[in-house]
C-alpha cells in the first residue's frame, strides 16, 4: 500500500489520518473544507488555488481523490497503465467497501478501457460514461493499451438507494446546444448521468464541448444554492489555458487552469470559464435536487 495524505490549506492532519494497512491501491487523498464567501473575499491567488483547484488527477496506476466538505463530494482520477487498479475503500469513509453508502459516476477521458463491476465488464471508450449504483463491491479499472491508457475521471456522492449500474454513451445522453459563435459561447451540453437519462440518488454528471471559435462556458453564469458543482477541464490544446470564474456574482475571482485540472464550485458561487481556445469540460453535481434547470441566472451586466 502507498497512501499519501495532503494536509495543506483546508485540511487538518488529524482529520485526514489514514492508516488502513489492508489497502493495496496506491492512492492520494486530499480534503477540502467548505469556505464561506467572506473567507474567500480575503484569499490571495495561492490560497484560492489551494482551496478550490486540483492540479493533478492522473498518474500511472494511482488513484487521486479529493474529498470536499460540500455535500461530501469525492472526485478524482485513475489511469491504469502497468495493470488493473482496484477501487478500494478509504479510511475516511468508515465503510467496509467504497460503495457501501455511495454511488459512483465516471467519464473516460483517455484511451479505450473497461471497468469490472462485481464481475461484469463495461467497456468505456473516450467520452463514454458509467454509473455504478450503491452496493457494488468489486470495482476494477483496466486500460486496453498501456501506450494509450484509459483515464477515468471519477465523481462519487453519498447514496441511500441502489439504482442499476449503466453505461451511457454520448448518443444515449440528452444533448442540448446553447449559445452562438457571435457571443463566443456556442457549445454542446451532453447530459449523461442525469435523471432524464437514468436514476441516481443525487449524482449528476455531463460534458460540455465548446465549438471551434467559442471560448465561454456557462455564460450567462448561474448559481444553484441547492447544489455544489465540480468542473474538470480537458481537451485544452497545448499552450492554451482556461480562466475559470468563481465567487458571488457581485464579488468574482478567477483561477487560471491547465488541461486536465478540476475546480470546486461552492453552491453560492458562479462557475464559468473563458479559454484562450475552445475546450471540453465535465461537470458533476450533488445536493438538494436532480433538476438540472434549477439555476439562478446572473445578468451578464450585473457581474462584478
Ligand atoms: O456550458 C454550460 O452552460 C454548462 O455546461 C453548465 C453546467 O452544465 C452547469 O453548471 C450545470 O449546473
Ligand atoms: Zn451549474
Amino acid at each position: 500500500m502507498s497512501t499519501t495524505i495532503d494536509s495543506k490549506y483546508g485540511s487538518s492532519p488529524a482529520e485526514v489520518k489514514h492508516a488502513d494497512t489492508a489497502q493495496h491501491t496506491s492512492l492520494t487523498l486530499v480534503s477540502r473544507y467548505a469556505s464561506s464567501p467572506t473567507e474567500v473575499k480575503h484569499m490571495d491567488t495561492a490560497q484560492l488555488r489551494q482551496a478550490f483547484l486540483m492540479e493533478k488527477l492522473f498518474e500511472a496506476d494511482h488513484i487521486h481523490w479529493t474529498h470536499t466538505h460540500y455535500d461530501r463530494y469525492l472526485f478524482g482520477g485513475v489511469m491504469p497503465v502497468k495493470g488493473p487498479v482496484v477501487l478500494e475503500t478509504i479510511d475516511l469513509l468508515k465503510a467496509s467497501y467504497f460503495l457501501e453508502r455511495r454511488e459512483l459516476g465516471m467519464i473516460n477521458v483517455g484511451g479505450d478501457g473497461w471497468v469490472e463491476v462485481d464481475g461484469v465488464k463495461y467497456e468505456l471508450a473516450f467520452k463514454e460514461a458509467l454509473y455504478i449504483g450503491k452496493g457494488s463491491k468489486d470495482i476494477v479499472f483496466h486500460s486496453k493499451h498501456a501506450q494509450s491508457p484509459a483515464k477515468f475521471y471519477l465523481n462519487s456522492t453519498p447514496a441511500h438507494h441502489t439504482y442499476p449500474t449503466r453505461k451511457v454513451s454520448k448518443k444515449e445522453g440528452e444533448v442540448v446546444t446553447l449559445g452562438a459563435l457571435e457571443t463566443s459561447n456556442h457549445r454542446t451540453i451532453n447530459k449523461l448521468l442525469v435523471n432524464s437519462v437514468l436514476e441516481t440518488c443525487q449524482l449528476q454528471m455531463g460534458m460540455t464541448e465548446l465549438q471551434p471559435g467559442s471560448v465561454w462556458n456557462t455564460m450567462p453564469a448561474h448559481t444553484h444554492d441547492r447544489r455544489m458543482e465540480v468542473y474538470f477541464y480537458f481537451e485544452v490544446p497545448e499552450g492554451q489555458s482556461v480562466c475559470h470564474f468563481m465567487g458571488q456574482p457581485h464579488e468574482t475571482r478567477h483561477i487560471w487552469m491547465q488541461n486536465e485540472q478540476a475546480v470546486i464550485s461552492p453552491p453560492w458561487s458562479v462557475h464559468s470559464g473563458a479559454g484562450t481556445s475552445n475546450y471540453t469540460f465535465i461537470w458533476g453535481m450533488a445536493g438538494e435536487n436532480l433538476d438540472y434547470g434549477d439555476m439562478d441566472h446572473c445578468k451578464i451586466t450585473d457581474l462584478r
